[in-house]
This record gives C-alpha cells, structure tokens and sequence, in this order.
C-alpha cells in the first residue's frame, strides 16, 4: 500500500503545505550538476566523475537563481533531506510539466533505513530554464518488506 503525502511529510524536511500531495511529497531542485569525467561501475565498487555545479544566472539579464539549462544530461540535487522508514520503499516520480517540456527526471530506488538529500537525472532534450527551489519530483512511499536497511556509501550524503 502506498502511504499518504501526509506520513511522507514526516519523513522529508523542509517541506511547505504546498509541497504535500495527496498521495507523496513534492521535491524541489537545489544544486544541478554537470559531469566532467567518466565514472566506473566494476563488479566490486563504483566511482563517480568529477562534476561542477551549474552556474546560475548565466545569461544577461536572466532572472535571479534560475539555471539556463542547454540540451544534455545533469544531475540534479534535492533540496529536502529524505529519510525513508523502516516497511517502507521510496520512489521519485518527475513532475509531468518537465515531460511537457520535453526534458525527464530518471530516478532509482529509495531503500528502507536511507537518509541523505539525494539526486537524480534531469535529462534535458530542449533547453529549459529552471529556477533553484522550484518543485520538480514527487516523492512516495510504498509499504515493504526487507532484511536489512540500508547502509552504503550514499547513507547520510549532503546533509551539511
Ligand atoms: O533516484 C534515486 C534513487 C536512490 N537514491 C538514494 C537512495 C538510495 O537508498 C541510495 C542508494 O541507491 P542504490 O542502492 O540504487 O545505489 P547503489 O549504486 O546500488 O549504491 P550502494 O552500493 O550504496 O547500494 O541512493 C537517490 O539519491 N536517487
């Protein structure tokens, strides 16, 4: 069963009243992130590529705290911290207006005992402007069962 935007809530902080759906939590964008090098996935680890943090305000005149995002892949960061409970899974869902234009979000699975603010890939497939703090992912919460929690290197990330 999948829990109510309600009790995600109580899991994911800062939120507004607007951010609470019926059913999930909105997300909003904090940090996008270019890749700059290559990054390994071996049978025994992973490494992540260098990246840099996208500029704001690029273009002349532009509006304050907006990215002017060109065609490509970025990785965006959240700006809520998700911590995701015991019987439960987490799955992110895109905002159906960043399909509309023609960009997507691409996530993977939130597991039980995570805690962190997390990131995941904003595919852009026609340049769109994206203000910082604009909401862009819903988060949900499905009841389910596990052995363990989750304890691995992304445990605890960007909570400074
Ligand atoms: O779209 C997503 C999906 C998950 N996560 C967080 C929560 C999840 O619990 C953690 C680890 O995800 P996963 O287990 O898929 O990563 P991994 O590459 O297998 O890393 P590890 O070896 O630490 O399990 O990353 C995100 O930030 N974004």
């Amino acid at each position: 069963m999948f829990r109510s935007g309600g009790f995600v809530a109580d899991h994911v902080s800062p939120t507004t009243d607007a951010q609470v759906q019926p059913n999930g939590v909105d997300l909003t964008a904090d940090i996008v992130f270019e890749q700059l090098e290559p990054g390994r996935i071996g049978r025994d680890g992973k490494q992540i590529g260098d990246r840099v943090a996208r500029p704001l305000e690029e273009l002349e005149e532009a509006d304050p705290d907006t990215y002017y995002l060109p065609t490509g892949s970025y990785v965006v960061r959240y700006g809520e911290r998700i911590a995701i409970p015991e019987g439960h899974v987490g799955f992110v869902y895109p905002r159906s207006s960043l399909m509309r234009n023609s960009c997507m979000l691409n996530t993977a699975v939130w597991d039980a005992g995570y805690e962190g603010r997390g990131e995941g890939l904003l595919q852009v497939h026609h340049d769109i402007e994206l203000e910082r703090g604009a909401r862009i992912a819903q988060l949900v919460f499905a009841e389910a069962d596990h052995e363990d929690v989750y304890e691995g290197s992304y445990q605890g990330e960007n909570l400074e």
